[in-house]
């Protein structure tokens, strides 16, 4: 049987102003970090162990791990920063609040942005300084790899390769895996692994904070999962 455990950041300070968050570099509310500790403290009692770890290149993403695996007296295990484990990437709407955006826009529309398997949110011109071609961290990449605004598809598209090449092959050797990621990374990731449909996903949410546990087969087929409070 393999181990997979995967965690949503604790709540961010945006969460909190419920603000469209996506791949603005926020970080996690007083309330976040109490999440993050409980976490570590439940996983601990549980007894869980893990061999390495894996998250984004998003701060709320790594301080959620940093203070999880500080509390679990886990620190020295190996971490990988994979931008493919970001947020699915909010667009124009990165910023705007969501109450306010429903009002303008309608409750509706609202959701197929954001729950919906295929439908983009409006996209971020070029030339916007919000544009991730701005940011450092992701130069090394081709300008067609960098998002301008995702749909889940667009974000399952990104993360899948990130799954095969880096996160499988640890697994298949056997080591007790930790991925600590962001709401709809995860659902990419819940999607794939539980083969829920692009009708079902629209319904699934991930609570912050909260371990979720996956025992898979040798197939890496889930067997069962289960929260961790
Ligand atoms: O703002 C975001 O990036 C995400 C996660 O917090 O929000 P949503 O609940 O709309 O997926």
């Amino acid at each position: 049987m393999h181990q997979l455990v995967l965690l949503r950041h604790g709540e961010s300070q945006w969460n909190r102003e419920n603000l469209f968050t996506g791949w603005t570099d926020v970080d996690i509310s007083e309330r976040g970090r109490e999440e993050c500790l409980a976490a570590g403290r439940n996983l601990k009692e549980k007894g869980m162990m893990f061999d390495l770890a894996f998250t984004s290149v998003l701060k709320r993403a790594i301080r959620t791990l940093w203070l999880l695996l500080d509390e679990m007296d886990l620190m020295w295990i190996p971490v990988r920063n994979d931008w493919r484990l970001n947020e699915r990437h909010y667009g124009a709407l990165q910023g705007l609040n969501k109450a306010e955006t429903a009002e303008k826009y309608g409750a509706d529309q609202v959701k197929l942005w954001r729950r919906s398997y295929d439908v983009r949110p409006p996209l971020l011109e070029e030339s916007d300084p919000r544009h991730p071609r701005f940011d450092p961290r992701y130069r090394d990449l081709r300008p067609e790899q960098l998002p301008a605004g995702e749909c889940l598809r667009d974000t399952v598209e990104r993360f899948l390769p990130c799954w095969e090449e880096r996160i499988v092959p640890e697994l298949r050797r056997g080591k007790r895996t930790l991925i600590v990621a962001h709401g709809n990374s995860l659902r990419a990731l819940v999607k794939h692994l539980d083969r829920i449909s692009d009708q079902e996903i629209i319904e699934l949410e991930i609570p912050t904070g909260t371990p979720l546990v996956y025992e898979l087969d040798e197939e890496l087929r889930p067997l069962r999962h289960y929260y961790v409070k």
